[in-house]
């Protein structure tokens, strides 16, 4: 497990870097990260993330990621570009570059710009069931019981599954209810990751999620692109929205089916330590 670590985050969703390049590959165990997650008695993170040798060769590193709890993921938006940022400072690659970077759900693009802020292209979204997994056949909007009541949601994967839910006021009790409720319904077998999306406009979206794995955090990376997609695919937002989280806001670009999403924000060292 982590000796000397790096503290970073990206609009208030923070993270644990760890440089295993010259480690063998190997998995955590869940307990043990759990307890350096504790903000009380740990470091205190959202997730761990590894920087490892690639296993796919046409990429520079392979990043591993790890929730609070401990348990696994195949992407980390907020994550990737702190792994981007880290490598840049360690002159393990160049700015205004595009890096192959693999996640354990495939390859990203990222690209250093200045002011500490990274552009990653995400791949495309996958709206297909088997992708998230999910339990229904194929269409934008699934209705399920939750918690005592029928809940509408787009569902998406972005490397990681997603469902979102349009609300018309963030600050609707409702949200902080059903956040835990549908991250662990039956309807999605792996879990999910909720976000709650609030619509101001074809370019804005206000936006909380409740991470599988490590609750409510202050942004959420795929969350943001999940929001987007689904928003797009809806015809409810254009190809350009900027998603404002309680922790800052992100960029995020889609052309729609058949083209990859491009995310922008920062990403932000915090301190250096060693466990
Ligand atoms: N909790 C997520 C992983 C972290 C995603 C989030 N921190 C981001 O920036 O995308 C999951 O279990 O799929």
């Amino acid at each position: 497990m982590p000796s000397r670590f790096t503290k970073m985050h990206g609009i208030g969703n923070d993270f644990v870097i760890v440089d295993w390049r010259e480690d063998a590959p190997r998995v955590p165990n869940a307990e043990r990260v759990a307890a350096l997650a504790d903000r009380h008695t740990g470091i205190g993170f959202d997730q761990l993330i590894s920087i490892e040798p690639p296993r796919d060769p046409s990429c520079a590193f392979y990043y591993g990621i790890w929730n609070a709890d401990g348990s696994p993921s195949g992407q980390c938006g907020n994550g990737v570009r702190c792994v981007a940022a880290w490598l840049y400072r360690d002159g393990a690659i160049e700015r205004d570059t595009d890096v192959r970077l693999e996640s354990p759900s495939g390859p990203v693009t990222v690209r250093v710009l200045g002011e500490g802020r990274v552009v990653v292209d995400m791949g495309e979204p996958d709206f297909t069931p088997a992708a998230i997994p999910l339990d229904r056949p194929l269409h934008a909007i699934y209705t399920a019981p939750v918690g005592g009541e029928d809940v509408s949601f787009g569902a998406v994967s972005m490397g990681n599954p997603h469902a979102v839910v349009f609300v018309d006021d963030l600050a609707d009790p409702r949200v902080d209810r059903l956040g835990p409720l549908l991250t662990v319904h039956p309807v999605f077998p792996e879990g999910v990751n909720v976000g709650f999306a609030q619509r101001l406009g074809p370019n804005h979206i206000r936006l909380r999620v409740h991470e599988r794995g490590s609750g409510w955090t202050r942004a959420c990376g795929t969350g943001a692109c999940a929001a987007a997609a689904v928003a797009h695919a809806l015809g409810l937002a254009a190809s350009i929205v900027d998603v404002e989280l309680p922790g800052g806001t992100l960029t995020i670009e889609w052309q729609g089916p058949g083209h990859t999403l491009w995310m922008i924000g920062p990403a932000a060292f915090v301190f250096e330590g060693e466990v």
